[in-house]
């Protein structure tokens, strides 16, 4: 197993903290209760030293959005991920590893693209698009190139195209371009009740039926407001942890699932929670708030621009005339470091 030890180092401003990098070495447990100097020293690591027979060393820049983090990584000179999706695994465990809800490579452009990026969820599994994830690549990105306050990127993702625009007001606004309603690319096996799309059909989860909206965003959401009683959902009374994985895993999701229960506080104004596929209960999801208003609309019970609350704050969204949604909402730098692999 591999362990990690990794240097903490809020974003600072001046250039002294690239060479203040705490050095840790392995202490034989005989002499672990040698008194440390006074003053640690403090050495670069050279990225070959290899430690307690650790070989490689791996940067990252740890950001969140609205508490859904992630482990960015400067893969610009590569069009292969840094790292595997097993080491992703390790390095987003909360215990043993980092800790993050995924990691993102800031690729090279494809087909004229500025970037292209990917991401490795914390269970290892490679998704499409990431809402929250593409703010803060915007935003890592931007400090990567020094760049000035407020410009748009063009992104190639697995799910198209997605153009993140920094704003003077320190917001990240998102074209996330338009859902995808026709049951069978969501994808979902559900039966579908409009137009091709699955909108309002009961879904059997642990013997009760839910009323269930399924939308794409690149990925695939399973959206719920009610059950079949069709009382209000109370979203912070749900037991996630036990019907999270019910849905994530069911059998009308060939590619699995992110889930989304929604409470509506009014028709411009929503409360949701998220059981991620591949990631369990997060503070966040962008895709996925933006597939609530799709399916909030479909159901006739939002309108199109709606502020969606979720545990880590609120996301605006808007689906606009073109058919793309919209989304807006914060990217934060929290620290830098290198982890051990
Ligand atoms: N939290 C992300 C979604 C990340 C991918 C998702 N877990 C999936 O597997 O589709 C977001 O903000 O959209």
């Amino acid at each position: 197993m591999a362990a990690f030890a990794s240097v903490w180092r809020p974003h600072l401003q001046s250039t002294e903290s690239d060479s203040a990098l705490a050095s840790f070495h392995c202490i034989p447990s005989s002499s672990r209760l040698v008194k440390l100097p006074e003053k640690l020293t403090f050495t670069a690591f050279s990225s070959s030293r290899s430690l307690c027979g650790l070989k490689e060393i791996l940067d990252f820049s740890k950001y969140q959005g609205l508490g859904n983090d992630f482990l960015l990584v400067d893969n610009r000179d590569s069009a292969e991920p840094k790292i595997s999706p097993e080491q992703a695994v390790k390095l987003c465990d909360r215990n043993f590893g980092v800790g993050a809800d995924g990691v993102i490579f800031a690729m090279p452009g494809i087909n004229g693209s500025d970037y292209s990026m990917r991401i490795f969820n914390s269970d290892g599994s490679e998704p499409e698009m990431c809402g929250n994830g593409i703010r803060c690549m915007a935003r890592f990105v931007a400090n990567l190139e020094n760049a000035a306050e407020t410009r748009s990127y063009n992104i190639h993702t697995l799910a198209g195209l997605i153009i993140p625009k920094l704003r003077e007001d320190g917001q990240v606004e998102v074209d996330m371009g338009a859902p995808i309603l026709n049951a069978p690319d969501v994808p979902t096996k559900l039966t579908s009740s409009k137009d091709g799309a699955v909108v309002k059909v009961p879904l059997n989860v642990d013997g009760e039926n839910w009323l269930v909206t399924c939308v794409s965003m690149g990925n695939p959401h399973c959206v719920t407001f009610a059950r079949e009683d069709g009382k209000d959902l109370e979203v912070n009374c749900l037991p996630l942890e036990k019907i999270g994985p019910l849905f994530e895993h069911h059998e009308v999701f060939p590619a699995r699932t992110n889930t989304e229960f929604i409470q509506v506080i009014s028709r411009s104004h929503v409360r949701m929670r998220v059981w991620e596929r591949g990631a369990g209960a997060t503070l966040a999801c962008g895709t996925g708030a933006c597939a609530v208003v799709v399916a909030g609309v479909l159901e006739g019970r939002t309108e199109k621009k709606c502020t969606v609350d979720l545990p880590g704050g609120p996301l605006e969204i808007e689906w606009r005339e073109n058919n793309h949604v919209y989304m807006t909402g914060p990217a934060e730098l929290v620290f830098e470091g290198k982890a051990f692999l």
